[in-house]
């Protein structure tokens, strides 16, 4: 028997009645060829859905289908909320996979986390809060002050302007940042840099910001994607160093639209290994655990930068909820590992971000 995707998603009086369909769905896609991995099949134990409320950009770039039709293999269904009516009315659900916008709809989620317990929300609307405020974003990173062998990880010198810009210059005296700025959004959903290489230009700019210290490092990035215990790395193309010689001859502030989405994959460029090595995995593995556990979040990725001239010395300089994990290598196969492992622990009460 097959059954449509849609037809999995309401109407079963009991949640047996629910897994007796799901598993004729999943024998019938196991006969069409198994994956082969880690999954439910053979023991038919319980199948798994995922109720998700994306933006329709974010299906487009998470859901393609080779990650709904490797999930279905391992018995998982993506099937989409329907914001017009209660949660509580939809799935049953396992897991709810979120990333929309408004106060109305977090209030929704922790009622419903409130109330279904059984439910893994990814992730607590609290929790992406603090990663939307470029400010609260860092301080874990910087409270945790990462240092071993390998390396050290910290924050680039900062500061928040609230409201008025004609206390820029002064306020950035007295905190003793150093030339070029970068000026963000504070708030994270706004993508607009810019790069002064004066503190007056700044005036010019609308809080509330933040002003951060312009960290050379060789026009390259690292984005780290996280997907609970999965680390995945690739290079990208950043902004270029601004040189001593540059900085005294310049004046003024340059606008970046979106220059992070922008910038192109470096992982074939053909680059200085002392800028294209990447993080060691001894300290990204101790980075994603201890951020996992103080963050409180299973989905984002780290922006991470090597100080240009310096061995090992990385600044993260931005995290992302729930990042475009459609550029990550293998999406796919980690995503769908992840849910299956998140729903087997929590069976086992083994669950844990820390
Ligand atoms: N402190 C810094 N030092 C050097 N370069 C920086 C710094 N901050 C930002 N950049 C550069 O500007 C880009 C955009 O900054 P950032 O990642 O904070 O913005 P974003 O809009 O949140 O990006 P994303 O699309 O990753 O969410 C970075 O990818 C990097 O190239
Ligand atoms: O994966 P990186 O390069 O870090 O960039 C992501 C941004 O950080 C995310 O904010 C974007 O997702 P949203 O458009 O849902 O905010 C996300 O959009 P996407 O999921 O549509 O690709 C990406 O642009
Ligand atoms: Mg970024
Ligand atoms: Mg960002």
């Amino acid at each position: 028997m097959r059954v449509k995707q849609e037809e999995v998603v309401v109407g079963y009086e009991s949640e047996e009645g629910r897994e007796m369909e799901m598993e004729m769905e999943l024998e019938s896609s196991s006969s069409s060829g198994s994956s082969g991995e880690l999954g439910f099949h053979d023991n038919l134990m319980k199948v798994i859905v995922v109720g998700y409320a994306l933006t329709s950009k974010k299906i487009k770039s998470f859901l393609q289908p080779k990650l709904e039709g490797l999930a279905r293999n391992k018995g998982i269904f993506f099937v989409a909320i329907d914001q017009t009516r209660p949660l509580s009315d939809q799935g049953p659900f396992d897991i709810v996979l979120h990333k929309l916008c408004g106060k109305e709809w977090r209030q929704i989620l922790e009622d419903y986390r409130l109330t279904h317990p059984e439910v893994t929300v990814l992730d607590p609307p609290d929790a992406i809060q603090h990663v939307y405020n470029r400010q609260s974003m860092l301080q874990d990173v910087a409270d945790l002050d990462l240092s071993d062998s390998y390396g050290t990880v910290g924050v680039p010198k900062q500061l928040v302007i609230e409201k008025d810009p004609s206390s820029i210059p002064d306020a950035i005296k007295k905190a003793g940042l150093s030339l070029p700025l970068v000026a963000k959004p504070l708030f994270a959903k706004s993508h607009e840099l810019s790069l002064a290489y004066d503190e007056y230009s700044l005036q010019k700019l609308e809080p509330p910001l933040v002003l951060q210290e312009f960290v050379n490092h060789g026009g390259v990035l690292f984005k780290v994607y996280i997907v609970g215990d999965a680390i995945k790395v690739v290079r990208r193309f950043s902004l270029p160093d601004v040189s001593k010689r540059e900085l005294s001859r310049s004046s003024g502030v340059f606008r970046f639209p979106r220059v992070s989405s922008a910038s192109q994959s470096a992982d074939d460029a053909d680059l200085d290994p002392c800028i294209a090595e990447l993080p060691p995995r001894a300290l990204l593995e101790r980075l994603a655990k201890e951020l996992r556990c103080r963050l409180g979040l299973h989905l984002f990725n780290l922006d991470m930068i090597r100080e240009h001239g310096s061995r090992n010395r990385f600044y993260v300089i931005d995290i992302n909820y729930f990042p475009g994990y459609g550029k990550m290598p293998e999406y796919e196969h980690i995503f769908t590992d992840f849910l299956l492992n998140l729903v087997q622990s929590k069976f086992k009460n083994t669950a844990t971000l820390c």
